[in-house]
């Protein structure tokens, strides 16, 4: 039967880019979602934006909520000083499979966990299960429909303090109008839009800021 799109991008990963090469995967899928098949990685555009905000921020803990094939996982695990932890849930387990390998490839895999099954069974058990008392940063690219709950949820579990920095992909297309109109008026937050384009295309999307002010 045929192939995935996430089967056939870890092919051109192990093809195209170096192990132990974060930078080469990077461009290897960019280049194959810009040349040959499309698919929803977060790309080079809003990925150098990612790239500015990860960092400026300098980050111990991250949490990634939407693995898919790991793309951003690379993208941000890369930037991570000797130390740090990406934790990434994914509950789709062939993504998951893929993402692992993807990260592998990578040499990345000492700093990243990823985690599979739903945000919100996994978002309430990160204190217990992996001793995280608050992250900061959080980087939103799952289902859309459920930034917002998630948000919410992880300011009730107390996993966000003053200063942790969330940032939500396509805040434009698809579009995430509930958790902008949230973000953008909630006095617990300011929030700043950063434009761009949906990933390998002309059509505007962007990246959404928010700092939680506690
Ligand atoms: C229980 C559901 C919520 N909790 C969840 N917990 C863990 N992982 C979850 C997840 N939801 C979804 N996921 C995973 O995240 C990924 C989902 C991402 C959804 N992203 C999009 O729909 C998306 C879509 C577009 C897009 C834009 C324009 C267009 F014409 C077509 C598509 C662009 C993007 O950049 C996108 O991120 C999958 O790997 C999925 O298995
Ligand atoms: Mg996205």
């Amino acid at each position: 039967t045929r192939s995935t799109r996430p089967q056939r991008l870890l092919k051109v990963v192990q093809k195209h880019a170096t192990r132990g090469d974060p930078q080469s995967v990077i461009s290897a899928i960019d280049h194959f979602c810009r040349h040959s098949e499309w698919a929803m990685n977060v790309g080079d555009e809003k990925g150098s934006i990612l790239d500015s905000v990860v960092s400026e921020l300098n980050p111990e803990k991250v949490l990634e909520l939407g693995t898919y094939c790991g793309y951003s996982t690379v993208r941000i695990a890369r930037l991570l000083p000797p130390g740090a932890r990406l934790i990434t849930l994914e509950f789709n387990a062939d993504y998951a499979a893929i993402a692992r390998q993807v990260i592998a490839w990578a040499g990345l895999e000492d700093k990243v966990q990823l985690v599979e099954g739903a945000s919100e069974d996994w978002i309430p058990r990160m204190k217990e299960h992996f001793g995280i008392e608050t992250f900061d940063f959080v980087f939103l690219d799952h289902w859309k429909d459920r930034y917002l709950p998630d948000t919410k949820l992880m300011e009730d579990c107390g996993l966000l303090r003053k200063g942790t920095v969330l940032l939500a992909d396509n805040v434009i297309c698809p579009g995430v109008p509930d958790y902008l109109e949230y973000v953008r008026n909630s006095l617990s937050y300011k929030s700043y839009y950063f434009k761009s384009h949906l990933e390998y295309t002309k059509a505007e999307d962007g990246l959404e800021k928010s700092v939680f002010l506690g």
